[in-house]
């Protein structure tokens, strides 16, 4: 089911922004929100910390209806501010523990779930609504399509993998280059079982970076929202 937040309904402008593990959506879609003055909302961290949650209380990851249950105990919160990002389940800063290799490995278990993705869609549309800006940009596998296909703007941002591969692992610093890449492109076909992020659904824009630095990314991503959404630009 959709969960449509666009302006007209919500008066907040939701930036989606969708792509594959490495292709810069949560640095990319942070500074641009920083830029635009919207709030930034991470998608990803919930599956993540919900993983998380899953291995501290030893559920079994490979039964759905485990996975499901832990729903229940599930208090996570995330910082909708892109200047002071964080995430906590609990009480428990898991805002690092979230990144560990360690729950990449398991993450797309928990995501392949329909239960789990209805019920974090429906807390996406609570904290997207009541963001307090005037727009948010919204990061994922599957903004653009299922959670805000209405959007006034829907960003594919993309990489080729090697590039996305070596953002990732010079961000890793000591991991191994080879056991990463295993890692990132397993994750990636399991995701796209699920969803599909590989291709730009109808209306959405394609952002390749590959030939971009960050700066260039975030600006192409800025230009973007200026096209259709009436914001004033800072004086230069
Ligand atoms: N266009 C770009 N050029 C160079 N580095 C980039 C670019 N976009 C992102 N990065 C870097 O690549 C790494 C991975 O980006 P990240 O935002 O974590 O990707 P994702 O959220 O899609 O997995 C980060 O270290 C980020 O700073
Ligand atoms: N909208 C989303 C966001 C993430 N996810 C899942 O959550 C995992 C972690 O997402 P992420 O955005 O933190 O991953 P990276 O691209 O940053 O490595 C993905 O591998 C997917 O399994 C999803 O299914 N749908």
């Amino acid at each position: 089911m959709a969960v449509n937040y666009e302006t007209a309904d919500h008066g907040v402008s939701v930036v989606a922004v969708d792509g594959p593990a490495g292709s810069g959506k949560s640095s990319v879609s942070k500074a641009a929100a920083r830029r635009l003055g919207f709030a930034y909302l991470d998608t990803g961290a919930a599956y993540r910390a919900l993983a998380w949650h899953a291995l501290d209380t030893a559920i079994d990851l490979d039964s759905a209806d485990a996975v499901v249950a832990s729903l229940h105990g599930f208090a996570y919160a995330i910082s909708l501010d892109p200047a002071d990002y964080g995430v906590r389940v609990g009480a428990t800063d898991v805002t690092e523990a979230i990144r560990e290799p360690r729950i990449s490995e398991v993450v797309s278990k928990i995501a392949r779930v329909p239960e789990v993705r209805g019920h974090l869609n429906t807390l996406f549309g609570g904290l997207i609504a009541g963001c307090g800006r005037p727009g948010i940009v919204v990061e994922g596998r599957d903004i653009t399509t299922v959670v805000a296909p209405e959007a006034p703007v829907r960003i594919l941002l993309t990489a080729d993998e090697a590039v996305r591969l070596s953002r990732r692992s010079a961000e890793l610093g000591g991991a191994s280059a080879e056991a990463l890449a295993q890692q990132l492109s397993a994750r990636d076909r399991q995701d796209s079982k699920v969803v599909d992020f590989m291709t730009a659904a109808d209306g959405v824009t394609t952002l390749d970076s590959t030939h971009l630095d960050f700066d260039q990314t975030v600006d192409a991503v800025v230009e973007l929202v200026h096209r259709v959404v009436p914001l004033e630009r800072p004086q230069s």
